[in-house]
């Protein structure tokens, strides 16, 4: 159960950031609420022939820059704040890597674990169905997050080309599909990607040799693994620490991704990994690890542990994994961190990606979007460090100035307000 209501910790990170920024009271009191909110019930027939209502939610926080963007939650505790926070934190994150998109997010209150296969199917088409009308390929795109799949994806594009009519580009209105209907490659690992680049920068900031190096990983879904695999196969790093719902193991030793993931396939969990110990998540966050990297879910990261953090880097996978309170305390511990929103938008930006080349029907090579990627990450990376040197304030107040003002500047353009 979360601490703090996750939308009242976005409006209070961009409150707190705004004070650093040249922005009107009008513009800032806008960019505090989401243009569209829509709450959608989801009938599903279940497998035993009943039928069950689900609650849905589609919210659009911006669009001055361009269509709105962003993932599908699927989670037993989704809640309208939540998809409202996670909005938010897409508008900032598609400035902050400066691609043409606002910020969106949805949702569905569901355990997909106890569903068939049928059944999740079902429910995808439904909610497409239930949103149809407020997304498209220029409108608003949607894209995995939290229990949702490519697969997913697939079914929910061809749901909403079926209601189209064939009429629209339909590839572009949804990323994150599979390579055989529109994906692009380097969409899979691309989260982790875009985050082992800010790692990268932020040691060469700090002069540190990832080699060799500790890094702990809370999460060990599509963020978490490719995190391990990532920062061990491609950076020399020693991966301590992994977990997930159920816990986490520890090996001081180093633990082989791979390996772990085959573990957790058959197993259910990472939990009883041969040769190493069960731990918490709780004791995950805590240990004398180099590079931390929460890449699960949100306010894990509180003033209740915030100064047993040992790391010197917070690598933020997960979105909105720390409260502005332990944001005070970790910064007063010398931590440096690289906030959500800059962190984990390789995902988005590969999804970008997917989206150019679905409108073009022109595909890239793996190595093209690596590349591509790497230059959007290092370039945000940059862009944001060095407003956190030059102002001399807290990374994720940087990351804010940068994004805002992109924003702030697309909304005065368009004449929306006044300076
Ligand atoms: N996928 C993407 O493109 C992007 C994802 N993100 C963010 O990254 C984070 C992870 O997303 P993603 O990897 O895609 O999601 P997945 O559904 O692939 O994996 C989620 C992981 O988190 C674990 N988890 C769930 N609840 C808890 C908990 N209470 N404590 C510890 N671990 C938990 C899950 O455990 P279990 O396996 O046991 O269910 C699973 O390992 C989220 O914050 C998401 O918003 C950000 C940008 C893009
Ligand atoms: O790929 C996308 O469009 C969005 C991914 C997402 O939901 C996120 O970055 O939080």
């Amino acid at each position: 159960m979360v601490e703090m209501d996750p939308f009242e910790m976005a409006v209070k990170q961009l409150e707190r950031a705004a004070q650093f920024m040249d922005i009107s009271e009008e513009a800032l009191e806008w960019l505090k609420r989401p243009m569209r909110i829509l709450e959608v019930s989801v009938p599903v027939e279940m497998d035993d022939g009943s039928v069950k209502v689900f609650t849905g939610f589609r919210v659009q926080h911006n669009w001055a820059r361009g269509p709105t963007k962003g993932g599908i939650r699927w989670h037993p505790e989704e809640t309208l704040s939540t998809v409202k926070a996670l909005a938010t934190w897409m508008t900032w994150k598609c400035a902050v890597v400066d691609i043409p998109y606002g910020g969106g997010k949805g949702g569905i209150i569901v355990n997909p674990k106890e569903l068939s296969t049928r059944e999740k199917e079902r429910l995808a088409r439904s909610y497409i169905r239930a949103v149809y009308d407020i997304i498209g390929p220029y409108t608003d795109i949607p894209a995995p997050d939290v229990y949702t799949t490519p697969q997913i994806m697939g079914w929910m594009m061809d749901e909403y080309e079926a209601i189209a009519r064939r009429k629209n580009p339909a590839f572009g209105v949804i990323t994150g599909k599979p390579l055989s209907i529109g994906g692009s490659l380097g969409r899979g690992d691309a989260t982790a990607k875009g985050a082992s680049y800010t790692v990268r920068e932020a040691a060469k900031a700090l002069g540190m040799d990832l080699k060799g190096k500790t890094i702990a990983i809370q999460g060990y879904g599509n963020a978490g693994y490719y995190m391990a695999k990532i920062m061990s196969e491609e950076y020399g790093m020693k991966v301590v620490a992994v977990s997930d719902s159920r816990g986490g193991i520890y090996n001081p030793d180093g633990i082989n991704a791979d390996e772990v993931l085959k573990w957790k396939k058959e197993h259910g969990s990472v939990k009883d990994f041969p040769g190493a110990t069960n731990i918490t998540n709780e004791e995950l966050l805590e240990l004398d690890v180099d590079v931390l990297a929460p890449a699960a879910i949100e306010e894990v990261i509180t003033e209740k542990n915030a100064d047993n953090i040992k790391a010197k880097i917070v690598a933020e996978v997960a979105n909105g994994p720390v409260t502005p309170e332990a944001d005070e305390i970790l910064k007063e511990k010398g931590i440096l961190q690289i906030p959500d929103f800059l962190c984990n938008a390789g995902g988005v930006t590969v999804s970008y990606f997917e989206w150019v080349q679905n409108i073009n029907g022109y595909y890239w090579t793996l190595e093209e979007v690596y590349e591509r990627l790497d230059k959007k990450m290092t370039k945000a990376f940059w862009d944001v460090y060095n407003t956190h040197k030059e102002k001399n304030i807290h990374m994720r107040d940087a990351a804010y100035v940068v994004a805002v003002q992109r924003v702030y500047q697309a909304m005065l353009d368009r004449g929306w307000v006044k300076k």
